[in-house]
C-alpha cells in the first residue's frame, strides 16, 4: 500500500514537470509590472463627497458630473469658486458650507468615495486616514502617497472617454500626450458613431435576445464586423429607421453602408 502511494506521487510530479517544460517551451511575454489597474469605475447615482471648492475641486466635480455621480461639495461658502457657486445654483451638486467634519460627513452616512482638494495636509491626512478605517476609496489631489487611485487627464467625446495617465510620472505630460490625442480624433465624429453603435447593440441584443453561446457568438460577430467595415462618419450616419433596415440581416452578413442606403432610399 505505500509503495503505491509513493508511485502515485512520483507519477504526478512527474506530469507536472512535463506541464511546466511544454509551458516555457511556449515562451509567454513577460510582463513587465509598475503600472496601475485603469478601469472605469462606475459611480453612476453614488454619493461622492469632495472637499475643497477651489480650482482642483472644480476640475474633479466635472469629473464627477460627466460620470453621473450624486456629488457633495463640502468647504466654506467663502473657498466656493464661481463655477462651483454657478453649479450648486443649477442644483448639479449640493453645497455644506463648513469645515469638513469627520464625524458627521464619513460616519452618519457613508460616501462610497472621497475626493480630497485643500491647503491643509494635515488635515488631508487625517481625512485620507480615517477613510482608510472605513475602507472608502479616496483621492488626495496631488498627494500620491494617499490617493487609492489617480486622475489622469481625459479626453471625451459623447460616450468615448479616453485617460492618459502616466503613473505619477508626468502629470504635465499626461495633459499634453491627451492634447495629441484629442487633435487626431476631434477630425471625426467617434462620440455619435459610438452612440449610434450602442443603439445598434441594444436592438441586435432585442433581436436575438439569447444568452447561450450560440446567440452570443452570432450577435458578437456580427457586431464586430459592421464596427470595422463601416467608416466612424458612416456609423455616425445611422438614423432609426437605418437601424431598423441594417437589424434585419441579422442572419446574413451585415450590409455595408452603400447597400443600406440603397434599400433606404
Ligand atoms: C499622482 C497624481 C494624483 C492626483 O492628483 O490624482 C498627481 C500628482 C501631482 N501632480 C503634481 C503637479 C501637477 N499636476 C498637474 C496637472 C494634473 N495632474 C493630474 C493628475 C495627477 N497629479 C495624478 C497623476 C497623473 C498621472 O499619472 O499622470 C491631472 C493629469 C489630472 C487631474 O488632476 O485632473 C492634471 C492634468 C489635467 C489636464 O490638463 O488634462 C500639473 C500641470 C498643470 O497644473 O497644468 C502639475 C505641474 C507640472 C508637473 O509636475 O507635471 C504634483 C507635484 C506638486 C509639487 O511639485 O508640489 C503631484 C505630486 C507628485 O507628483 O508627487
Ligand atoms: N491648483 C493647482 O493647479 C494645484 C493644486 N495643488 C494641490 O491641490 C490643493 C487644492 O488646490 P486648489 O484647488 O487650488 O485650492 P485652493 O488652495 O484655492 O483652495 C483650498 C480650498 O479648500 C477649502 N478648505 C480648506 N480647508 C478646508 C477644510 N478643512 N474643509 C473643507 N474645505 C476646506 C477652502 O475653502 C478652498 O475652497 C492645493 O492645496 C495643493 O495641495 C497642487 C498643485 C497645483
Amino acid at each position: 500500500m505505500r509503495l503505491c502511494v509513493i508511485t502515485i506521487r512520483n507519477c504526478t510530479e512527474y506530469a507536472v514537470d512535463n506541464r511546466l517544460s511544454d509551458l516555457e517551451d511556449q515562451k509567454f511575454a513577460d510582463i513587465p509590472g509598475g503600472g496601475s489597474l485603469v478601469v472605469a469605475w462606475q459611480v453612476k447615482g453614488k454619493p461622492v463627497i469632495v472637499v475643497g471648492g477651489g480650482d482642483v475641486a472644480t476640475g474633479r466635480v466635472a469629473h464627477l458630473l460627466a460620470a453621473d455621480a450624486v456629488v457633495t461639495v463640502i468647504c466654506p461658502s467663502s473657498g466656493l469658486s464661481p463655477e462651483l457657486q454657478y453649479r450648486v445654483s443649477r442644483k448639479q451638486v449640493s453645497h455644506i458650507s463648513r469645515t469638513f467634519d469627520i464625524e458627521l460627513d464619513l460616519r452618519v452616512s457613508v460616501p462610497s468615495m472621497v475626493l480630497v482638494a485643500i491647503d491643509s495636509p494635515s488635515t488631508s491626512t487625517e481625512i485620507y486616514t480615517e477613510c482608510k478605517k472605513l475602507k472608502i476609496p479616496v483621492n488626495v489631489a496631488d498627494v500620491p502617497g494617499e490617493c487609492d487611485f489617480y486622475f489622469g487627464s481625459m479626453y471625451r467625446d459623447g460616450p468615448l472617454q479616453i485617460m492618459v495617465s502616466t503613473n505619477g510620472n508626468g502629470p504635465k505630460m499626461a495633459s499634453l500626450v491627451r492634447r495629441r490625442i484629442e487633435e487626431d480624433l476631434k477630425e471625426e465624429p467617434f462620440g455619435l458613431a459610438i452612440e449610434k453603435l450602442g443603439e445598434l447593440r441594444r436592438r441586435v441584443r432585442e433581436k436575438v435576445p439569447g444568452s447561450g453561446k450560440g446567440d452570443m457568438r452570432k450577435r458578437m460577430r456580427w457586431v464586430s464586423q459592421i464596427s470595422e467595415q463601416w467608416t466612424i462618419a458612416q456609423l455616425a450616419k445611422l438614423d432609426d429607421d437605418m437601424i431598423a433596415k441594417v437589424i434585419d440581416y441579422i442572419n446574413d452578413e451585415p450590409p455595408s453602408y452603400e447597400q443600406l442606403i440603397l434599400i433606404t432610399s
